[in-house]
């Protein structure tokens, strides 16, 4: 095994502070709307064995064989109809995102490097860590940006921090973020979302919240991710103070022929249809940033299914996105989590220039 070369060890004096970092990571999205992209992108995304729980042996020859044939093409036709002047907008939230955390913490006084990484694409997690250690990185604050805890998206984060972690002799301090989804800045900033959307446009009959679905094999495995969907529904619910009656909980994007977590989202929007529900607000909690899922599988797909089915008003309520209360919570819970680091005393700039130097001596990224 080989170790990356050192660029942060002092010779001598200790830098006064040690450089802190907080690493926003989303799930990733491709770099194109074309098949090629969707190609790449895809075959690491199903090639992660927390996201196809399928022995290897079995379920490669069927992804490469197969899958990853068909899918990209059709997958790569998806994004074009949602893709940004500036990119996929999963990505461009994100960095928005990222952007507006950088200004709040700021202000509050912090100082931290704040980064996006994507667990699948670009920039990728070993990349933009193999940056922050060759700049002097001493604790690493890990924050996936999913409010509910899954094996299939919060622990593959951890697993691609360790990986990185097993090439670097001198490892930061790392800290995770395993879920959110009961935080009441986070429950607010929902609610919010909906309570706002209700004073422009009026009440649904049925609020639909909409979560991304997962194998019902990793519920009865043990997975928290089914429990703490029902949670942040039931908090969200309880702080808009409607009855349990005029909301539905539902799971959207199952993948494959196994049972996922039901209801299924779009089958039950039809039914609701069928029954002369008139108008439903679909509101995507479990997504922090609007992506293919929530604006095509949603806003199309699934409108055009309740509207065919004889619905009449459809609304799709957006993401938390750049929501100012959303970015607070954010803060909060980074916060929360530094606690006991002292990111407030200025850095040591000329030890962090000494270190930068070093590395750029060994031929590490400076
Ligand atoms: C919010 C949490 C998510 C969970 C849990 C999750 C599990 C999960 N997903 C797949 C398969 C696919 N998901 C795809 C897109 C996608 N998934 C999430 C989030 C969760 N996935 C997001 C935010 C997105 C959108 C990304 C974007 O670029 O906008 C896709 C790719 C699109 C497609 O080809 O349909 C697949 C495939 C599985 C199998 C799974 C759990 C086992
Ligand atoms: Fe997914
Ligand atoms: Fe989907």
């Amino acid at each position: 095994m080989s170790f990356a070369p050192e660029p942060a060890q002092a010779h001598g004096r200790e830098p006064q502070t040690p450089s802190t970092a907080v690493l926003l990571c989303n799930l990733g999205t491709p770099d194109e709307p074309t098949p090629a992209a969707l190609r790449r992108y895809l075959a690491e995304f199903l090639g992660d064995p927390r996201v196809v729980e399928i022995p290897r042996a079995l379920w490669l020859p069927l992804l490469h064989g197969l899958i990853l044939r068909t899918r990209p093409a059709k997958s790569a036709a998806k994004y074009a109809g949602i893709w940004m002047p500036e990119g996929s907008p999963l990505k461009v939230w994100s960095e928005k995102q990222l952007l507006m955390l950088r200004g709040y913490l700021g202000e509050r006084g912090h100082r931290l490097t704040l980064r996006l990484a994507m667990r699948y694409g670009n920039p990728s997690i070993p990349a933009v860590l193999d940056e922050l250690h060759a700049q002097g990185l001493r604790r690493l604050l890990v924050v996936p940006m999913y409010p509910q805890y899954s094996s299939t998206t919060t622990a593959s984060i951890v697993d691609a921090v360790a990986q990185w972690s097993s090439r670097i002799r001198t490892l930061p301090e790392i800290r995770f973020v395993n879920r959110f989804h009961d935080h009441p800045a986070y429950v607010a900033a929902v609610a919010r979302r909906i309570s706002a959307h209700w004073a422009r446009e009026g009440r649904p009959d049925k609020l639909v919240m909409s979560f991304h679905g997962i194998p019902q094999r990793n519920l009865e495995l043990g997975d928290p991710y089914h429990c703490e969907c029902l949670k942040t529904a039931r908090l969200v619910r309880e702080r808009l103070g409607v009855s349990a009656d005029d909301v539905v909980v539902t799971f959207q994007s199952r993948f494959g022929r196994a049972q996922w977590l039901q209801p299924y989202t779009e089958p039950t929007l039809v039914d609701l249809a069928r029954r002369g529900v008139r108008r439903v607000d679909v509101v995507c909690p479990g997504f922090v940033a609007d992506c293919l899922e929530t604006l095509e599988e949603i806003a199309m797909e699934v409108r055009d299914a309740f509207l065919g089915a004889g619905g009449q008003v459809f609304h799709h309520i957006p993401c938390l996105n750049d929501q100012h209360e959303w970015i607070l919570a954010l803060t909060e819970l980074v916060q929360e989590h530094l606690q006991g680091w002292d990111t407030r005393s200025p850095p040591d700039t000329a030890a962090l220039a000494a270190q930068a130097e070093r590395a750029r001596a060994l031929g590490a990224p400076a």
